[in-house]
């Protein structure tokens, strides 16, 4: 089967989208065939797969996402921003506000004058703060905060010289976190307002170039910890430079939102079986 694809990119975190409006694809999306989808060598490459499917009721769509080894997670922020302009643009859409489904609940996006998209996140919860002590592998007390999927946060005074993998790891499986793990970042404060953020990604099982829900958990226990007051910018591996907004209440966010880029890179074919096959532009 022949399988159309586009590329798209929220600062760096990279994805394969594909329209399931008729539902036609399901039988295909299993996790052995998005993780082939998603192999950077011997298929397109990507950090995760998104398909466009129709609203069960909620919104006008249904996101559907999966990382790279092929598990299916309740959000992504970065895929969120990729998604509503994909889904705006399968539908020759005018770039008017969209709302679509996730796992994790309603998620509403609205497309900025300078080209960002800025999406409205579900309410956070299980915020936590010390979950662990400081220890020879994380440095320095670990936080905690589910933005749609699990995000242990670490803040330290520089990111630049860190093992990710290592420190990452560590955490994901980390007991505390367990059976359903959690994704790790790594923050450094660069003003009360301006955060440098690296982050490991529970599924594809390394650092990401961006994390969207984890620049919202990180962006959150700053606050938490700190009042420091919204918006808050993070600087990403990836080079951009990315905004959350919030509501503060104590420990109770409200009204959380995110703003960055996402762009189409390429599109083209590809037999299922594994051959790509391009489309000439
Ligand atoms: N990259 C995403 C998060 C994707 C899900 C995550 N890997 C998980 O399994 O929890 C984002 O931009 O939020």
């Amino acid at each position: 089967m022949l399988l159309h694809f586009y590329k798209m990119t929220g600062a760096g975190n990279d994805f394969v989208m594909v329209d399931n409006r008729d539902l036609s694809l399901t039988p295909h999306l299993d996790a052995e065939t998005i993780e082939a989808l998603c192999n950077r060598r011997f298929g397109i490459g990507a950090d995760g797969l998104l398909a466009v499917e129709p609203s069960r009721g909620q919104g006008d769509y249904r996101m559907r996402y999966y990382n790279a080894d092929g598990s299916e997670a309740d959000m992504c922020g970065n895929g969120a921003r990729c998604f509503a302009a994909f889904a705006s643009a399968l539908t020759d859409g005018d770039l008017g506000d969209i709302s679509f489904e996730t796992a994790a609940g309603l998620i509403r996006a609205r497309f900025e004058d300078d080209g960002n998209i800025t999406i409205s996140l579900t309410t956070p919860k299980d915020l936590q703060i010390n979950v662990l002590p400081a220890d020879d592998t994380v440095l320095a007390p670990v936080h905690f905060i589910n933005t749609g999927v699990p995000h242990a946060v670490v803040f330290l005074p520089s990111v630049e010289d860190l093992d990710i993998v290592e420190a990452g790891s560590y955490l994901r499986y980390h007991k505390a976190f367990s059976p359903a793990g959690t994704n790790a970042n790594f923050a450094a404060i660069l003003n009360p307002q301006h955060l440098q953020i690296r982050t490991y990604e529970r599924g594809i099982e390394d650092e990401t170039l961006a994390c969207g829900t984890g620049m919202t958990a990180t962006a959150l226990l700053h606050a938490a910890l700190t009042d420091a007051p919204s918006p808050i910018k993070l600087d990403v591996a990836g080079g951009d430079t990315l905004s959350i907004g919030f509501k503060r209440d104590g420990l109770n966010f409200t009204d959380v939102t995110l703003t960055g880029p996402a762009l189409f890179v390429f599109e083209g074919d590809i037999e299922l079986t594994g051959e790509i096959e391009l489309e000439q532009h």
